[in-house]
């Protein structure tokens, strides 16, 4: 039975949400049945990542129903999960039409409180992986709805292109997660292009994991030339750490994206900017219509710039702003 529920989410916010009580007892579970075939969230006892990942990948293991007391939800990590899922769900059914991460309603489920202090989220090919963080780098990272945006988008693009997730197609693969992740979050001002800023550093305002719209303002030490995240395509990172940094790398495409939304001026060159609604629609039918596997930053472009030119068709044979707007952020990377 579908009834409503309510739970305080990591940074103590009451929600009510759909959940489920058990027909034949008062038990209440985290799953609610009316997005898709469900959002089902659950928890793991701080059982260690690998052997998590192993049973999950081997039997299915999901891990263990969240207590409920009545219909009152009380682990905060579960209950920010439950509703950024829910959220992100309504972000691709609202805006891109896309119901759920395969197009048929798939289950969404995730698990929070995996490992002990594990500073990483994860989409493990079947399902949402949460760590609690360390309370010091991050906290529950199930608290940053973009941080579950951007991990159900590696599930949307491995239903979709499935970009190879190493070097420059691994790279847009991250650039993607980051981009949709951003705008299902859909915050105003700056928060917009930071990633994981809510769950980033509790000690410190102001910084994030990335930042799409100033990546070099990130340290991210030895692993590039200037130890920033590059954002221009001559900046990038060419070793094999981060299977050939694919969450370095990404940073550059995620400029893009920024420019293409606000506009601005990156290394002397203009963008006229076209909005996010716009520019969401753009990145949206390039990953589901024209990139492939194998795409690096050279078809990245391409792909984006048919995808707008379908969408913004030229006039009297002169490219729309739109095309014009795709066109000069790329090359303001690097890209051509
Ligand atoms: C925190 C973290 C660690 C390792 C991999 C990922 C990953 O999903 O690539 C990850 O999640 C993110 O990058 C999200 C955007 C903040
Ligand atoms: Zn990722």
């Amino acid at each position: 039975v579908d009834v409503t529920a309510k739970g305080m989410d990591i940074f103590g916010k009451l929600h009510s949400f759909n959940a489920v009580k058990d027909a034949s007892s008062s038990k209440h579970f985290l799953y609610d049945g009316t997005r898709g075939k469900g959002v089902h969230t659950f928890k793991a006892n701080r059982m260690p990542e690998t052997s998590f990942i192993l049973l999950s990948g081997l039997l299915g293991l999901t891990g263990f129903e969240v207590e409920s007391n009545k219909n009152f939800f009380y682990d905060p990590a579960a209950v920010s999960a439950h509703i950024n899922a829910s959220k992100t769900f309504d972000y691709f059914k609202n805006i891109h039409g896309r119901n759920s991460l395969d197009n048929n309603g798939m289950k969404l489920v995730s698990t929070v409180h995996i490992g002990d202090k594990w500073n990483n989220a994860a989409w493990n090919g079947k399902q949402m992986l949460y760590g609690d963080g360390d309370g010091q780098r991050m906290i529950s990272l199930s608290g940053g709805l973009d941080v579950i945006a951007h991990e159900m988008t590696h599930g949307v693009i491995e239903k979709t292109t499935n970009l190879i997730y190493e070097n420059e197609s691994g790279a847009i693969n991250e650039s993607i997660a980051d981009i949709f992740g951003a705008f299902a979050e859909n915050k105003t001002g700056e928060g917009l292009w930071l990633l994981g800023e809510d769950i980033w550093t509790p000690g410190i305002q102001g910084d994030a994991l990335r930042s799409m719209s100033d990546p070099g303002s990130v340290y991210i030490g030895g692993y590039t030339e200037d130890g920033y995240y590059p954002d221009h395509y001559d900046k990038r990172y060419l070793g094999e750490l981060d299977r050939g940094g694919v969450h370095i790398n990404s940073s550059i495409n995620n400029k893009a994206a920024q420019l293409i939304t606000d506009g601005g001026t990156h290394y002397g060159v203009t963008v006229n900017g076209i909005g996010k609604a716009r520019t969401e629609k753009i990145f949206y039918r390039a990953l589901t219509l024209y990139l492939t596997p194998s795409s690096g930053f050279a078809e990245m472009r391409q792909a984006a710039i048919q995808a707008a030119r379908d969408l913004h068709p030229d006039r009297n044979g002169a490219p729309s702003l739109e095309v014009q707007a795709v066109m000069a952020a790329y090359d303001a990377i690097g890209v051509y």
